[in-house]
Parts: C-alpha cells; sequence; structure tokens
C-alpha cells in the first residue's frame, strides 16, 4: 500500500485548515529495494571470478583480462552510485487552491526572477525576452514580482530588447490576466492554435509583437544604429552612451537600468579579475536585487527555460508558506522539460534519469539536487546554513534587511552598482559560503550540493502539467559539447576537497553521498566504455578468449548481469511515462558518450588542472536553423563538423563492424563449438554495432551536410589499423 504523508492541518490557533501539500512513497520502492540486494550478489560474485581468473593465472591474456577487471569494477561502482539511493522514491502534490485559505493575498511572499543570458548571437534576445515575459505575467500580485536579468554578453540589443519588452508588457500582461491565458510565452502563444480563434484584441497584440521582435532582430542584427529612432528618451540615450568605443564584453562598467519591475543588470567586467561564469552573475544578482527588493524567494531560470503555467508561482509557495518545511528549506527544484524533442529523442536531450528520476528518488532522502533552472530559492538559503546565518559584508544584503527606498532612488542605484562591480567578490565569502558556489563549471551541482552538505533541504515538484520548458541541443555536436562541460566540471568536484564520496559522506550520510557520486561518475564511466568498445573485440581478432565460454555456468551470470541492468532502466524508463524507443536512444546515448564527451570531458579536465589549457563556460547555442531543424525532426544524427570528439566514435564503430564480422566468419567456418569462447566478445561487439547504426550511416549512405566529414573517417580509419596492431603486440602478454 502506497503510504500518505500530509503536510500540517493546523495552523496558529489550532483551527484546522486543508493541506498545502501531501506525498506518498512509490510502491516501485519495494522493486528496487530486492533488485538492488540480487544485483549486489551477482556483482559480488563477477567480482570474484575475476579475482579467481588473475590469481591463478588461468586467462590467455593477463593484460587484456586485468583491463576488463578495471572496467567492471568501474562500471560496479557507477552502478552502486546509480541505484543504492532509489529506496524512497516520492511522488508530491501540492494543493494551489488552499494556498488562498492559508495565507492571506497581502502576506504572500515576494519573488525575485532571475533570468540569465550569456550571449546574443547563441541566445537571441528575444528568446530571453519571451522567457522574461512568461514569468512577468505569473498570476501572482504584480507588486510581489521583480524579474532582474542578468546580461553577462553586455550587448547593447539585449537592453534594448528589455526596453521594448517593458513597453509591450504594459499591453500583455493585462491582456494575459484579463483573458485568463494558459500559454503567457507570447511567441508560443501566438504559434499555437489557442490564438487562431481568439479576438481583435489578441490579432492587435500579435501585429505589435510581431513588430517588437523585427525591431529586437534588427538590433542584433545591425546594431543599433539601425533601431535609434525607437530610442526615445534622452535618459535612455545616455544609458546607451555607456557603450563606449572600449567597451568590451569582457571588459565594462556595470550597467543596471530599472524599467520599472524588469530591472536589466549586466555586472561590471574586468579582464584582471575572474568573472565566475554564471555563479559569478548569480550571485551578482542576489546582490543587486537585495538592494532593491530582497524578496525572500528567488527564482532562478536560464534565458531558455520560459514558464508553462501561471500558477508556478503560487504552487512553490505550497511548500514556502508551510511553517513546517520552511526553516531547513532552500529551495524548491521542478524538473528540466524540454519542448521541440523528436519522437525518439536521439540525443536523448530529455535526460530522464537526471531530470525526472533520479530527483523522485533523492526526494524521499534530503532532497534533489539544483539543475540550474526552474529553482525557487530561499533567500537565506544563500546565507550561511539553517542554523548560523553568515553575515555578508554590508548590512544591506542581509536576507533580513527591509528595504524602504524606491527601487528607482539613487541611493538604491548607486548601492546596486557598487555590488555589482568585478572585484566585488574579492576576499569575501560570495562563492564560497555565501550565495552561488564557485569553482566548478557546474554550478548548479556545486551549489545544491554544498547546501545539503551544511544540512539544507530540498523538494522536487513535478506537477502533471510542465511548469517551465526548455530547449535542448538540436545537433549531435551541441549536445557532446554541452555534455563535456558538465563532465568537467562534475570531475572537478569529484577530485576536489569537497569531493562526494569523502566530504559529501561525510556530511549527509552514505546514501546521499553516493547518490551525489552519481553525475560524478559519467567521466569517470569513459574508462570502462571505452575499454568495452575495444579491448573484447582486439582479443577477438586474435582469437583470444577473456569471458566464460558458452557451457561454463559462469556465462550466465555475464548475460544476467548485462541484461537485468538494462530492463530494471527500461523498467524505471516507463515507469516515468517513457517509451521504449527513447529509452533505447538514451542507452545508445550513454555509450556515444563514454567514447567521446565523457572522455574528452576527463581529458580537458587533466589538462586545466595541469595549467595546460583554460576552459571557460561554453554557452550551448539556442539558435534555430531550419535546415538543422528539419533533419533533427526527422530523427536523423547531425554530424557535420569535423570535430575531435566524432574520431573516438568512429574508431569504436569500425572496430566492433570488424570484429563482428571476423565472429560471425568464424561461426560459419569453423562451427559454434570451436568458437564458444568467444561468443560473449561477438555478443559485445553485436550491441555496438547495432547503437552505432547511424554512424555507419553517416559514413557511407547519407550525402547531406549532417553527414560524417570524411576527414574524420579517415582519421579514425588509420588510427583503428595502428590500434590492431598494438592490440596483437599486448594481447599475448
Ligand atoms: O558566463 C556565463 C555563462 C552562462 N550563463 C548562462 O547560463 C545559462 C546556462 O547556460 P547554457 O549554455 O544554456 O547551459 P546548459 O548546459 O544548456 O545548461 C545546464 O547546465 C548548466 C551548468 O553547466 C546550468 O547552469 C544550466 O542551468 C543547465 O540547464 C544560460 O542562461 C547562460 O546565459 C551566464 O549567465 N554566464
Ligand atoms: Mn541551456
Amino acid at each position: 500500500m502506497d503510504q500518505d504523508h500530509q503536510g500540517p492541518k493546523t495552523k496558529g490557533g489550532g483551527a484546522t485548515t486543508r493541506p498545502l501539500h501531501t506525498h506518498k512513497v512509490l510502491r516501485r520502492a519495494t522493486v528496487n529495494h530486492l533488485y538492488i540486494v540480487v544485483y549486489t550478489a551477482a556483482l559480488l560474485a563477477l567480482l570474484y571470478h575475476h579475482g579467481k581468473t588473475l590469481l591463478f593465472n588461468s586467462s590467455s591474456s593477463p593484460i587484456f583480462s586485468l583491463l576488463t577487471f578495471v572496467a567492471d569494477l568501474a562500471l560496479g561502482f557507477a552502478w552502486a552510485c546509480t541505484q543504492c539511493f532509489l529506496t524512497r522514491p516520492i511522488r508530491r502534490r501540492e494543493y494551489v487552491e488552499n494556498l488562498r485559505e492559508a495565507v492571506k493575498e497581502r502576506e504572500l511572499p515576494a519573488v525575485d526572477i532571475f533570468i540569465c543570458t550569456a550571449d546574443p548571437h547563441k541566445e537571441p534576445p528575444i528568446g530571453t525576452v519571451n522567457t522574461a515575459l512568461s514569468v512577468m505575467a505569473y498570476d501572482y500580485p504584480p507588486e510581489k514580482v521583480s524579474v532582474f536579468v542578468s546580461d553577462d554578453g553586455g550587448a547593447q540589443a539585449t537592453l534594448f530588447a528589455f526596453m521594448e519588452a517593458a513597453k509591450f508588457a504594459r499591453h500583455w500582461l493585462p491582456f494575459c490576466r484579463d483573458n485568463q491565458l494558459v500559454e503567457r510565452c507570447p511567441q508560443v502563444y501566438f504559434s499555437s492554435s489557442s490564438h487562431s480563434s481568439s479576438s481583435q484584441e489578441a490579432d492587435k497584440l500579435k501585429v505589435m509583437y510581431e513588430s517588437m521582435k523585427a525591431r529586437i532582430e534588427n538590433a542584433v542584427e545591425r546594431g543599433l544604429a539601425a533601431v535609434e529612432d525607437h530610442i526615445e528618451d534622452e535618459e535612455m540615450r545616455q544609458v546607451f552612451a555607456k557603450w563606449t568605443p572600449a567597451f568590451t564584453r569582457y571588459d565594462h562598467p556595470a550597467i543596471i537600468q530599472v524599467l520599472p519591475n524588469l530591472i536589466y543588470v549586466s555586472r561590471e567586467k574586468s579582464r584582471t579579475h575572474h568573472h565566475h561564469f554564471k555563479a559569478g552573475a548569480l550571485n551578482a544578482l542576489v546582490r543587486v536585487s537585495a538592494t532593491m527588493t530582497n524578496a525572500p524567494v528567488v527564482l532562478t531560470l536560464d534565458c531558455d527555460s520560459y514558464s508553462n503555467d501561471p500558477q508556478t508561482v503560487r504552487r512553490a509557495m505550497c511548500y514556502f508558506c508551510d511553517p513546517v518545511t520552511r526553516p531547513t528549506l532552500a529551495y524548491v527544484q521542478f524538473p528540466q522539460i524540454f519542448r521541440g524533442l523528436n519522437k525518439g529523442d536521439i540525443y536523448h536531450g530529455e535526460h530522464k534519469r537526471l531530470y525526472q528520476i533520479n530527483p523522485i528518488a533523492m526526494d524521499g532522502l534530503q532532497g534533489p539536487n539544483y539543475v540550474g533552472t526552474g529553482c525557487f530559492f530561499q533567500r537565506r538559503a544563500f546565507f550561511g546554513s539553517p542554523s548560523s546565518v553568515v553575515q555578508s559584508e554590508i548590512a544591506e544584503l542581509s536576507p533580513y534587511h527591509v528595504v524602504e527606498k524606491p527601487i528607482g532612488s539613487t541611493e538604491v542605484l548607486e548601492l546596486a552598482h557598487q555590488v555589482a562591480t568585478s572585484n566585488y567578490d574579492d576576499q569575501t565569502e560570495w562563492g564560497s559560503r555565501l550565495g552561488f558556489r564557485y569553482g566548478s563549471l557546474s554550478e548548479d551541482f556545486n551549489t545544491g550540493y554544498r547546501m545539503h552538505c551544511i544540512g539544507w533541504r530540498s523538494i522536487f515538484c513535478h506537477p502533471e502539467s510542465p511548469a517551465f520548458l526548455g530547449d535542448s541541443p538540436v545537433t549531435l555536436i551541441d549536445f557532446l559539447g554541452q555534455n563535456k562541460r558538465w563532465m568537467h566540471g562534475l570531475l572537478g568536484i569529484f577530485l576536489s576537497k569537497y569531493s562526494t564520496i569523502t566530504y559529501g559522506v561525510r556530511h549527509m550520510g552514505l546514501t546521499m553521498g553516493l547518490a551525489y557520486t552519481n553525475n560524478p561518475c559519467w567521466p569517470i564511466l569513459s574508462i570502462p566504455l571505452t575499454l568495452y568498445a575495444i579491448i573484447p573485440q582486439i582479443a577477438l581478432l586474435n582469437g583470444v578468449s577473456l569471458f566464460p565460454k558458452v557451457s561454463d555456468p559462469w556465462f550466465v551470470l555475464y548475460i544476467f548481469l548485462y541484461v537485468a541492468a538494462n530492463m530494471k532502466d527500461l523498467l524505471d524508463f516507463m515507469l516515468e511515462k517513457g517509451t521504449f524507443q527513447r529509452w533505447w536512444n538514451s542507452q545508445r546515448m550513454w555509450m556515444i558518450c563514454g567514447v567521446s564527451s565523457f572522455l574528452f570531458g576527463f581529458a580537458e579536465y587533466t589538462l586545466s588542472s595541469l595549467g595546460i589549457a583554460v576552459h571557460g563556460f561554453n554557452v550551448t547555442s539556442k539558435l534555430q536553423d531550419d535546415e538543422l531543424k528539419k533533419r533533427y525532426d526527422q530523427g536523423v544524427f547531425e554530424f557535420g563538423v569535423a570535430s575531435p570528439m566524432f574520431v573516438p566514435l568512429t574508431m569504436a564503430a569500425l572496430i566492433n563492424l570488424v570484429s563482428l564480422i571476423t565472429g560471425l566468419m568464424g561461426i560459419l567456418t569453423r562451427g559454434m563449438l570451436q568458437m564458444e569462447g568467444l561468443i560473449l566478445q561477438i555478443l559485445v561487439s553485436g550491441v555496438v554495432v547495432i547503437n552505432c547504426w547511424p554512424v555507419y550511416e553517416g559514413i557511407v549512405l547519407r550525402s547531406d551536410k549532417g553527414r560524417m566529414p570524411t576527414k574524420i573517417t579517415l582519421v579514425a580509419t588509420s588510427l583503428v589499423f595502428l590500434l590492431c596492431l598494438l592490440g596483437c603486440a599486448f594481447v599475448k602478454m
């Protein structure tokens, strides 16, 4: 039976009210327990078998056997990190309708909404404007919502876009409220069918929207001069004058513009100070907003994740307004859900495990990790642990400070500029004990993790209809590039003094510590995945058996381990409304990442920690190229560019094809019995070959722009030859 747990039912005077939220433990918990026990036993048996083979020297290729042992150890460790915390998955429910009864409208907490953008060319300002408009239109008292936009691109076009947005908002927001629109992101509303049946007023607004969009795009493409006529007043002219000839995105003064409850912030940048990427931008917003509004609740959003449900703030308030959960609640995380994924989700952009399956499980423990967007924070959580406040340098930044001066007053603006300077963080606790944590390219993971370590909790809020919708990369290289950055960031945390496996386990216990090790495991997985992509195959080509033969009882163990892990993964997927096709593609991407982004992320991190190369936060492109999008919608892989990351991938595809053919020929010519010891190796090659189908297609069958560049194929083929020669030399050692 599912157990039901309810939030508080009684209020101050003992009067009974209806609950704001409830949760129940999911029945699949039992299945998970059983699976964990059985699979752990099987893994131990495998280790025993490996030990025996290595110790008693019964292997025909000790080096290769050792390598497969290493690979299995790493896979086993990763398995433990992905499974051991799935013991108490929970599902929550909020009762937004009960909020009005529990809290008076005027007592609702105010919310500061932070939106980050960093590059007007990769992240078109019209997209950021849509995100901002969608949240300004929340069904929440308007005087309690302020939107702060951080522009790390320091782009005139972005400021211009927001001036336009502020004007458009004066028409758009009342329109949304009067018509009780569900769809409050203008771009989506005007291109959806709900609009086609609507009024004259809607048509008028559409014309307004389209002309605003044209002006903004014009400003991005041709610069401010192209749209100068639209800059009406002298004050604005003076603001734009701050873009002097010496102004670059890496070196410029702070620009803060109040467009009443929409505030544009481009923090000061200087080449002599590290700006800590997105974490630095968010901390600048924490401080600037503190001087202006200091709302107790903060929502962080990426420029590409617009609001899909006007009730979302009220939904989050069901937790923040609950006096029982509130004192230790750092944040309420909504899942990242993407629009426009193709049917089979070929790149597994959905990240179901990361964004849906794991958070449900962590929610039953200390809470889900922070994923960078769609997350409501309690401002207090940026200032130390639940039990002890860490004070910032100036009293005005304290989470308890009440702002009395109006938002646009000279004093407020002066202070806002002061806290947005490029050296503000120097010699302060910002980035370590205050605000978003520095030191990792995965600032989201790092911040949530460190908050959990000092005793905060978090909540996963996963309503039926997505609260936010975001964009996912439509080319393989964008996807792998993003993934590589994550790997770099995660590995940095794993190998730091705050490692999830040492510091994390010490502060949160074994289960949460391992749960947090789950993601940093990915770059390490590149080792076993790469080994499994070449070692059994080279051995096969040389007729050397690495695994038990079919008649050996240990054979069954290998089959069990592979099949059970995949079936469990499929089950988890299906239980979270997945499809078989999407699951299949997710396991394919796991293999692809193993020999590309995981591997390169690992290498990049190593190089940068040796001081050989520096790597920044490479922003994912949100551009919509029609031709690319068309190929993506058809479900075809987009290779196209000659990226080094495609080399090991192509090598794996080739070497497995060759070994599979060799193996099958062997069976045909010498008979099954002779090949008994190589069957598992043939199966491994077979699985890889099936998964590599898009790669073969990209190499030989396609002629469009997205095919695999010939250069990559040539380089990979030569390297495969070398590898085989080397393999021949080592396999018998
Ligand atoms: O110096 C920077 C770099 C990035 N950003 C912003 O950070 C956000 C995320 O960047 P994006 O390129 O979209 O990263 P993704 O890999 O797509 O995003 C995931 O991974 C990031 C961490 O690597 C998290 O910050 C994100 O929230 C999470 O969605 C965007 O709004 C950017 O504008 C900045 O503000 N300043
Ligand atoms: Mn993104």
